[in-house]
């Protein structure tokens, strides 16, 4: 049987934590799906710049990546339901509450395990591994 993992996440501009994150998800299972968030929805700091289907066009490309799909608008488990996954890989950083999203899943029956990606270790001393620290330094050398 296939065992097929989900992340989710902006992905507004790709970042090597990004691709670490996507790279130890698909390696929790045989498959790796992944859920761009929809601008309504990312409401816990700034909006992202790129389109939506723009961001997930980029995410899709990447090697570790089987298929990247829109996020629903309104309810975030809609996707899950129908991709009825074997895990949810949390990244690192990522607010959301495991157990609150166990407790979820339970009340819609989805039978998944919920685990947490780790962060990357930088390779050099100024990698830029997050989104709003690579704006910030656009912000500061070109603004
Ligand atoms: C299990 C799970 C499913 C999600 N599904 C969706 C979704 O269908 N639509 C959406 O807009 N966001 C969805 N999200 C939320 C975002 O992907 C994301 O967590 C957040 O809004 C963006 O912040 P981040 O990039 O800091 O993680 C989901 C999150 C989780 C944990
Ligand atoms: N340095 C990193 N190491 C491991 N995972 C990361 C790293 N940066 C981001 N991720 C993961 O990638 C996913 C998507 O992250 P997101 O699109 O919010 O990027 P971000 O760079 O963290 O954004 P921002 O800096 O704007 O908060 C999240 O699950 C997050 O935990």
């Amino acid at each position: 049987m296939t065992r097929t993992v989900i992340a989710q996440g902006t992905f507004d501009i790709l970042h090597p934590g990004h691709v670490h994150y996507l790279e130890e998800a698909a390696a929790m299972g045989d498959e790796l799906v992944v859920i761009v968030a929809r601008k309504a929805n990312v409401d816990h700091k700034e909006k992202p710049i790129c389109p939506a289907t723009q961001r997930r066009d980029v995410v899709g490309a990447l090697a570790a990546v089987d298929e990247a799909i829109l996020g629903h608008e309104e309810d975030i488990f809609v996707p899950i339901e129908e991709l009825d996954p074997d895990v949810i890989a949390l990244g690192h950083d990522q607010h959301h509450d495991d157990a609150a999203i166990e407790a979820e899943l339970e009340r819609r029956g989805i039978d998944c395990e919920v685990r947490r990606a780790g962060a990357r270790e930088p390779a050099a001393e100024d990698e830029l591994l997050s989104t709003r620290l690579i704006i910030e330094r656009i912000l500061d050398q070109r603004g």
